[in-house]
């Protein structure tokens, strides 16, 4: 077992934080959550019923909120996947570099483009053409991932168990290099 505050997945959508968070919270026996799946649960309806009725604007104060509730001090430390778009607020970046250890879950733009062609629940890639909104996204964002993670892992072609795993070698090697 290792010794790690709570570990927030960051990056794109497709980079797998949520199939990764489960495998990692499985490693670690931490209890594992998903903030899309929170405010689902918060508001009793899914993520595109709300970018329908409250606009983009209205789901990322739902995440902010909670965010901050999940991020409260005197926590267990938890695997904690977030949304794609968690960074772009200063607010939520300044909270995810405050206690926890930040993951990047890097993925180029193609390889998000193939594992989010297998479903239609994201609304920011249900208007125009995916592969555009991916690479607008992914130049406004990929600065802001690397502003908060301390670790970067690369998972294009790596199946999800072997990512897991390169995740669990980074924490350890970050752990390892602040003592
Ligand atoms: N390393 C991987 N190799 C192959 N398929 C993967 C890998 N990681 C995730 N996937 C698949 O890609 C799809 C998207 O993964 P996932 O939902 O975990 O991404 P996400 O980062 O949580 O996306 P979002 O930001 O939209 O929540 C799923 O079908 C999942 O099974
Ligand atoms: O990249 C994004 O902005 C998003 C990613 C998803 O995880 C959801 O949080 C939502 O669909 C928005
Ligand atoms: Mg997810």
């Amino acid at each position: 077992m290792i010794n790690a505050p709570t570990i927030i997945l960051v990056g794109p959508m497709g980079a797998g934080k949520t199939t990764i968070g489960r495998l990692l919270s499985q490693q670690l026996d931490r209890e594992f959550f998903d903030s899309d799946r929170v405010i689902e649960e918060k508001a009793g309806a899914d993520i595109p019923w709300i970018f329908e009725k409250e606009g983009e604007e209205g789901f990322r104060k739902r995440e902010t909120q909670t965010l901050q509730s999940m991020l409260q001090d005197d926590q267990t430390p938890v695997v904690l996947a977030t949304g794609g778009g968690i960074v772009m607020k200063e607010e939520n970046r300044h909270m995810l570099k405050q206690q926890s250890l930040v993951v990047y879950l890097f993925a180029s733009v193609a390889q998000q483009l193939q594992r989010t062609s297998k479903s239609n629940n994201r609304p920011l890639l249900k208007q125009g053409n995916p592969k555009e909104t991916l690479n607008r996204l992914f130049s406004i964002r990929d600065p802001l991932y690397r502003e908060v993670a301390s670790v970067i892992v690369e998972t294009d072609s790596r199946h999800p168990k072997t990512v897991a795993n390169k995740v669990m070698d980074a924490i350890k090697k970050h752990l390892a290099a602040e003592v």
